[in-house]
């Protein structure tokens, strides 16, 4: 278990961190999620000890390692860009770590080729960095800091620099290394869908602060404000509230809207729109339109089958009706950025 307590990190007189509490479980997934400059970065340096708190405490496994330097604090560490030594092998690299704490040489070798097989480069021991791609090279990023068994995996947007397919492939992979050693992990990502993909638990953070923390699934079904729905997930304004677009249902009648979906209660009423325009997103169809009363643009997500029965086309009148009960009290609003 990770634990912080009453973190505050000023620059000047701007908040990175403003009074954060987080408790992190042991063998957990958590991803800090939030947008650039919400103090994700702050918060995971913080844990690792790279960054001293102006106030609070950060215990690991029950110890307060407040004051505790970073080499003594049973880490494991992968930046974005992750700093090889570039005249030596992947093996050396991966066993970097084990030899400066003078293992034995035979254990060493078993380690790190165990580390490598589990990361996916066996039969790359002997080559140079600079002869591995750039997912390869975060990989064994990844070998060399849990080579020597931290306690603790922190990943500050490891996968950022990749190009989507590769993020994508590395995200299902890392879940999957995840599930095989167990270690606490913490991985910031300012990547909604990223987080949504690997994490156990998601913090959801702002302007230095956690909004929620929860499963992927209680952040989406249950957002504690705007700003984590907005966050997690698309969104559309109907009527002035927040609606997912595919808690939107339309018809061709009024009453077609409301039947659609019979017996939904929390009905936020029919709103008459007209179709700006149909764009299919293969299985999906975005269909954004334009609210008949009030002029204000908002979009709905339907089916490709729904969207042919109701035969959608620009300029034609559509009615449309949430069919959840936004979630949201006006009163939690929060401004997002
Ligand atoms: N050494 C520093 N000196 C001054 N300001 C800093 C310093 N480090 C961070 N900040 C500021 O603190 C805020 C939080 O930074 P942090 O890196 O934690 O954000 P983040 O959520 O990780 O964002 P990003 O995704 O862009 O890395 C930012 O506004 C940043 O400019």
């Amino acid at each position: 278990m990770i634990t912080v307590t009453g973190a505050r990190k000023n620059y000047g007189d701007f908040a990175a961190l403003d009074d954060v509490d987080i408790e992190i479980p042991s063998g957990s997934l958590t991803a800090l999620l939030g947008p650039s400059g919400s103090g994700k970065s702050t918060l995971l340096r913080s844990i690792a000890g790279l960054e001293t708190l102006d106030d609070g405490i950060v215990r690991i496994g029950g110890d307060d390692v407040t004051g505790v330097t970073p080499q003594k604090r049973d880490i494991g560490f992968v930046f974005q860009h992750y700093a090889a030594f570039k005249h030596m092998t992947v093996r050396e690299n991966v066993a970097f770590g084990l030899k400066i704490r003078k293992r034995p040489k035979t254990e060493i070798g078993r380690r790190v080729d165990e580390l490598l097989g589990i990361v996916g480069l066996d039969g790359f021991q002997q080559r140079y960095p600079a002869q591995l791609s750039g997912g390869q090279r975060q990989r064994m990023a990844l070998a060399r800091a849990l080579a020597v068994d931290p306690k603790v995996l922190l990943l500050d947007e490891p996968f950022g620099a990749l190009d989507a397919k590769v993020r994508a492939d590395l995200r299902t992979w890392l879940r999957r290394l995840h599930d095989e050693v167990h270690v606490t992990t913490v991985l910031v990502t300012h990547d909604q869908e990223e987080a949504l993909d690997v994490a156990d638990r998601i913090a959801v953070m702002n302007r230095g602060r956690i909004e929620q923390v929860g499963t992927p699934r209680d952040l989406y079904d249950r957002p504690a404000n705007d700003f984590v729905m907005s966050f997690l997930g698309n969104v559309s304004r109907l009527n002035g509230k927040l609606v997912r677009p595919h808690d939107i249902r339309l018809g061709r009648e009024p009453d077609l809207a409301r039947a659609q979906d019979a017996g939904t209660a929390g009905s936020v009423g029919v709103t008459r729109a007209t179709v700006e325009r149909v764009v299919h997103l293969g299985f999906e169809v975005r269909v954004e339109l334009r609210n008949a009363a009030t002029g204000e643009d908002f979009t709905a997500q339907v089916t490709r089958g729904d969207a042919r029965a109701l035969g959608l086309a620009p300029g034609e009148t559509v009615y449309a009706r949430a069919t959840e009960e936004p979630a949201l009290p006006e009163t939690t609003r929060v401004p997002i950025g």
